[in-house]
């Protein structure tokens, strides 16, 4: 039978709208391989806690710049001053495999994969409200009071891409919107040109006889 590569999810959102958290929750509920993240490139500084080659592969400026020149990048874009990437290597032999493959990047990024691969699905998460993202950005008690503020500002900055993406998912209740990511998902595997792919035997005896 013929290998069905898997699909391309990507979920982009303003910090503070619920993406990780939604993405953490996604995962575990999708243990079984199924559903792999895809671990990007960023020249950030890690932060306590984040380990390299789980949460990013942590590099320098130069290693990222000759990585750009090598061509070894399916999309990159600077973000908050920082260059981040998805590498070929880092999706190609997951979607081999036929596994789905879910991308946490930026309109920037999701742009550029989308006019690579038309059949990606992009996925908006937006919060109920500014009022909302605000104290979920204070609730996290991860930044001061002013990088709160700067994030509120970049927040608009990612909002405006809005009307990019294929779907949109408002996470105001967290268990409603992990659902919503879940049908997408589902959805998009029930796709005709897979499901011609996997069920190819019982086309050709539906329309045998
Ligand atoms: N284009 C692109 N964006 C990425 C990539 N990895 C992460 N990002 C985005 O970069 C932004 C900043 O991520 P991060 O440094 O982890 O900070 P935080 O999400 O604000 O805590 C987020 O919007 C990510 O989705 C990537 O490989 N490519
Ligand atoms: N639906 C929700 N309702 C209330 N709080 C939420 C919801 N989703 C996420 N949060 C909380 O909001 C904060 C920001 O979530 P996080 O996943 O870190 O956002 P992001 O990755 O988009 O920056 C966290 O403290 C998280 O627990």
């Amino acid at each position: 039978m013929t290998q069905i590569t898997g699909n391309l999810f990507i979920l982009a959102a303003p910090s503070g709208a619920g993406k990780s958290s939604l993405i953490r929750a996604l995962l575990t509920k999708h243990h079984h391989g199924d559903l792999c993240p895809s671990v990007s490139h960023t020249t950030r500084a890690p932060r306590p806690g984040e380990v390299d080659g789980e949460h990013y592969h942590f590099v320098s400026k130069a290693e990222f710049e000759a990585m750009i020149e090598r061509g070894d990048f399916f999309e990159w874009a600077k973000v908050f001053d920082n260059y981040y990437g998805t590498s070929k290597a880092a999706i190609d032999q997951t979607l081999e495999q036929g596994k789905d493959v879910l991308l946490d990047i930026d309109w920037q990024g999701a742009r550029q994969v989308k006019a690579q691969r038309p059949d990606t699905a992009t996925i908006f998460i937006a919060p109920p409200s500014a009022e909302a993202l605000r104290e979920r950005l204070k609730n996290r008690q991860q930044d001061s009071d002013e990088v709160i503020e700067q994030r509120m500002t970049k927040a608009k900055a990612e909002i405006s891409h809005y009307d990019e993406f294929d779907y949109i998912v408002v996470n105001d209740d967290f268990d409603t919107a992990l659902k919503d990511i879940e049908h997408i998902v589902f959805g998009q595997r029930l796709r005709g040109h897979q499901q011609r792919q996997r069920h190819r035997t019982l086309f050709e005896a539906l329309l045998g006889g």
